[in-house]
């Protein structure tokens, strides 16, 4: 092993990163932010929908300045994150992408050398940096949101929306990719007992949202309206708290009179 998040690096490794992993998460996550929010290419050719956060009078309109995408592999946190960032203007990040940047190899590669406890330990140091970012999309590793000190971090940052789909249709999405966990000869068993495994873990999540047989722009729209929803009831919530507060101390003034 090179390199331990955490702790400084030893050794020598091809990465053209260099120092800490601290450092190089910072290095990485500036060129994430620069090559996310400079290309549009992504979106396979299809026009942005980067302005529609941009109502008719120039200002920016958005539920949240903040949200992460959770759930299981291929469900497609990596692609709806991206256009959900697009459609809200806001920065895009997604975790695996930020770690191979870091570590300098792909996650099978990972996974193969440093095994997964490392890889995981990537992820929470990986959880705790973009949960300090300001006007972003997070799309989350299939595994990240299992564990409690990320789901905890994560969940007190902002809304988590999980993704959720059928194996079959993970299956099928997933085929001929580079999952280190779904290399096995029946990876759809493989699927239903990780899902079976994790379900109560995604159930934690803030807004729970279908991708199976849905085109992607679907989903981004019911993900923005279900956030407006969220941010209505966060308002409405707080409002009742100031409220509530409010007659709190009125009672209390009264009763100082009395
Ligand atoms: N709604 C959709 N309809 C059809 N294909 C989709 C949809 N969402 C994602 N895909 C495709 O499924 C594949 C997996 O999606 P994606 O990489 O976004 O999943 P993920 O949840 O990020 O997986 P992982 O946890 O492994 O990172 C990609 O090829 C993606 O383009
Ligand atoms: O579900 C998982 O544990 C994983 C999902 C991918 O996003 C990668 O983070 C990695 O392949 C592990
Ligand atoms: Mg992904």
């Amino acid at each position: 092993m090179t390199l331990s998040p955490g702790a400084p690096r030893s050794g020598h490794d091809d990465s053209p990163l260099s120092g800490t992993f601290t450092e190089r998460l910072e290095q990485a996550l500036a060129e994430e932010l620069a090559e996310a929010s400079g290309n549009d290419s992504q979106l396979n050719g299809e026009p942005s929908s980067r302005l529609l956060a941009m109502n008719v009078s120039g200002l920016i309109e958005r539920p949240v300045s903040w949200v992460a995408l959770a759930g299981f592999m291929g469900t497609g946190k990596s692609r709806i994150g991206w256009e959900l960032s697009r459609a809200l203007a806001l920065h895009f990040v997604d975790t695996d992408k930020l770690i191979t940047r870091v570590v300098g190899k792909s996650i099978p590669e990972v996974f193969a050398s440093e095994g997964e406890g490392f890889f995981r330990a990537c992820e929470g140091e990986v959880v705790q940096r973009v949960t300090r970012l300001e006007h972003a999309v997070v799309s989350l590793g299939g595994g990240t949101f299992v564990h409690e000190e990320n789901r905890r971090v994560l969940l007190s940052r902002g809304p988590v929306v999980v993704l959720w789909a059928t194996p079959e249709t993970i299956l099928a999405r997933t085929r001929n990719s580079d999952r280190p966990l779904l290399h096995t000869p029946d990876p759809l068993s493989r699927i239903e007992a990780l899902m079976t495994e994790r379900e109560w873990a995604y159930r934690q999540g803030t807004i729970h949202v279908n991708s199976d047989g849905r085109p992607s722009e679907e989903i981004v729209e019911e993900i923005i309206e279900r956030l407006w929803n969220y941010q209505d009831a966060v308002y409405e919530g707080a409002f009742a708290g100031v409220q509530d507060s409010y007659a709190d101390s009125l009672q209390e003034a009264e009763r100082a009179a009395d």
